[in-house]
Order: C-alpha cells, then structure tokens, then sequence
C-alpha cells in the first residue's frame, strides 16, 4: 500500500486563555493520499480551520497541538520550527489558498514582483527564473502571460481568482490547502472558481484539502471527505459513500440542510441548537445535545470512528451507526408525512 501524503493522527488542538482553555479538536484523523481532493466540512466554529492551521504552522500564538501526530510524505511535522517548516514545507510542499483568497495578493505590488519575492524567500531561483514559472502557470490558468506583470486591480475578479491559483502553485507544491475560498463569491463566481480547481487535476499531480461549511461543494469538487462537529470529525469517508449512504446523524442532518439534485421538492432541514463551548476536556459526543437520537451514553462517553463494513474509508464516530440507516429514513418519512400535513391544513398545495 503507498503511502498517504498527508496522515493527521488523534490530534487534540487546545486555545489556551486566561480563564477556561477552548478544547478546539479532539482525536481527530484522517489522510489525504496524492492526487486526491478532500473536503474538510461543517458549521463555524466546529474547528476545520483550526485543524487546517495546525497543519501549516499557522495556530493563533494561543494554539498549541497537545497530542497526536500530524505526517507529510511519512514525516512527522507538528513540531518543526518555523525555520525548519518553511524550508521544507511552505509554498514547495504545501500552499495555502487563504479564506479572503480574493483579497489575498497584494494591491501594490505586481504579481510578477510577488513572485520573484516568494521564490526569494524559499529558493535560490533567479528572478528571470520565477517570472517565466509564474508566465507558465498563467498559461496553465488561462491567463495571458503577458498579464504576470499587471497589478491585482487590473485584474477582474475571475482572472484575479486564476491568478490566485496561478501563485499558490509557484514553487510546485504537492498539497494545496484552501480555506473556505469561495465563501465571500457569488454563486456563479464560485462555481468558476471551482472549475478552475477542478481543470488543474487533469494538468498536474496534485492534492487538495478543501475547507468549507457547504457539504454540497464538497460533494462536487471531492474524491473523499470528513465531517465535523465541535471539534470531532463525525464521519468520513468517500464522496460516493458519504454522499449515498451518510451514517453519523450530523451527516444525515446536514445533508438535508443543503439543496440536493436527488430530492428537488425536499424541505431544507434546520439542524437546531448549538454545539458545546469546549471549555472542558471533550470525553462525550458533541452532537449528543442536537441529536435526535443521542442516548446516555452519547452524553457521557466519546464514540470512537469505527470503520462500517469492513472497509477502511468509511469510518463513523457513533454509538448508534449501526441502526442510522432505519432511524434516519424513519425520521424523513416523520417530517415529509409533517410537512404534508402542515401543507393540507393550510389548504394550499405542495408545488404552488
Ligand atoms: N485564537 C483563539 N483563541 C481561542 N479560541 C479560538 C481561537 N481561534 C479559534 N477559536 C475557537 O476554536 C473553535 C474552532 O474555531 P475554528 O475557527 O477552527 O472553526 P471553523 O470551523 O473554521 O469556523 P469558521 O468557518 O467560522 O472559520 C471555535 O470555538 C473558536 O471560537
């Protein structure tokens, strides 16, 4: 078996503050293998950017990885310097396609020059050398090359967002981290810029770990996914499984909180409440308060990820997985035969 690009084993972030600390992540694991796109999914606050910072040295001052070992091409990186880190690892290795991606270069500067300066920091590149890398991504974009030596307002935003791709694969990278970059697009600016994500896995080897609370996002753009929930990771698995046959009930929930193709006349649900504050060490499921089906032992004991039929990639983090797949087709005829119902006492119909 090869092995994975990136492995994030039992990790447990904790922000640690003058009165309780914040217990961000626990236990969490999962790998990335080459080539692969993987989507980090779920509501804010339930710790996928605090997981996808501890990955590039990134954690606020307060942040610290108290256990568990985070693997790049079988090396172990949680505890790299700085130093160490941006030799080895930063830009070449891993690259970042920040939250604000759209205001994430520099206004004042050219791209070119931004990117003799990054190669100037990481390699021993010539700046000739750094210029005809980025000409060469641009083309890669579909972007002129003669555009490397535009300022980023001379750029709409379309072009802007290929030219954010063309410079976070200046030096090369295996791994491309991007945190929730489509968040502050419009619904067709978006869909552009996943394309061009997309369009780049038929021209070069590389991986993706994709940040964002849209599970439906994922489920276009990815090859496999985890799902979290107050700093766990619920589920995971591939987009088919996941997609066709979710097992954690935060899965199933929020699956039914987005639009699906399958489903066109289906209600959107509202997962209700809010998840725990993390003030204490996280030794319960943090789903049990909003779940349907949590049981005492949910609220008093952590359901481990157990992998479901013997396979590898689907592993689920509850107690009751076993019986999610009847509980939850149970629970969507109760709220179709609610909704039905809610519909012939108004005395109006479905599709009107
Ligand atoms: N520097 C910090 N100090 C204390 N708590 C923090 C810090 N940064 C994040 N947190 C807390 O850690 C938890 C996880 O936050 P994080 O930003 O990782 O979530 P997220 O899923 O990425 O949310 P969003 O999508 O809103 O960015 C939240 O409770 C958040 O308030």
């Amino acid at each position: 078996m090869t092995e994975p690009l990136l492995e994030v084993e039992n990790v447990d972030i904790t922000y640690r503050m003058d009165s309780e600390d914040v217990h961000a992540v626990t236990d969490a694991s999962f790998t990335i293998d080459s080539n692969e796109y993987f989507g980090l999914v779920g509501e804010s606050g339930c710790g996928k950017s605090t997981l996808a910072k501890s990955l590039i040295r990134g954690l606020d001052s307060n942040g610290e990885v108290t256990s568990g070992t985070i693997r790049y091409k079988g090396e172990e990186i949680q505890d790299f310097s700085e130093k160490e880190y941006n030799e080895k690892i930063r830009w070449k290795e891993i690259a970042v396609i920040p939250q604000a991606a759209m205001n994430s270069l520099n206004p004042l500067t050219k791209l070119s020059e931004q990117a003799v300066e990054i190669a100037g920091v990481h390699t021993d590149w010539s700046e000739k050398k750094a210029i005809s890398r980025l000409e060469e991504l641009f083309d890669i974009v579909g972007l002129p090359e003669s555009r490397v030596t535009d300022y980023p307002h001379q750029f709409s935003g379309g072009m802007k967002q290929r030219a954010i791709i063309a410079m976070s694969l200046l030096l090369n990278p295996t791994l491309i981290i991007a945190d929730e970059p489509t968040t502050a697009l419009d619904v067709i600016m978006q869909d552009q810029f996943l394309k061009h994500i997309d369009n780049l896995r038929e021209k070069r080897d590389l991986a993706l770990l994709l940040i964002t609370h849209d599970i439906a996002v994922v489920f276009e753009t990815c090859d496999s996914l985890a799902v979290m929930h107050g700093g766990q990771i619920a589920e995971r698995g591939t987009t088919k499984e996941i997609f066709s046959a979710p097992r954690h009930p935060y899965t199933i929930l929020l699956q039914k909180s987005f639009p699906d193709a399958r489903y066109p006349d289906r209600e959107l649900e509202v997962i209700e409440g809010s998840p725990p504050a993390l003030r204490e060490e996280v030794d319960y499921c943090t789903f049990a308060s909003r779940c349907p089906w949590a049981e005492q032992q949910c609220r008093e004991s952590m359901p481990l990820a157990d992998s479901l039929n013997g396979t590898d990639s689907h592993a689920v983090a509850c107690f009751r997985s076993d019986e999610m797949e009847s509980l939850a087709s149970d629970h969507m005829n109760t709220n179709e035969t609610r909704h039905a119902n809610a519909i012939e006492s108004e005395g109006y119909e479905d599709d009107d």
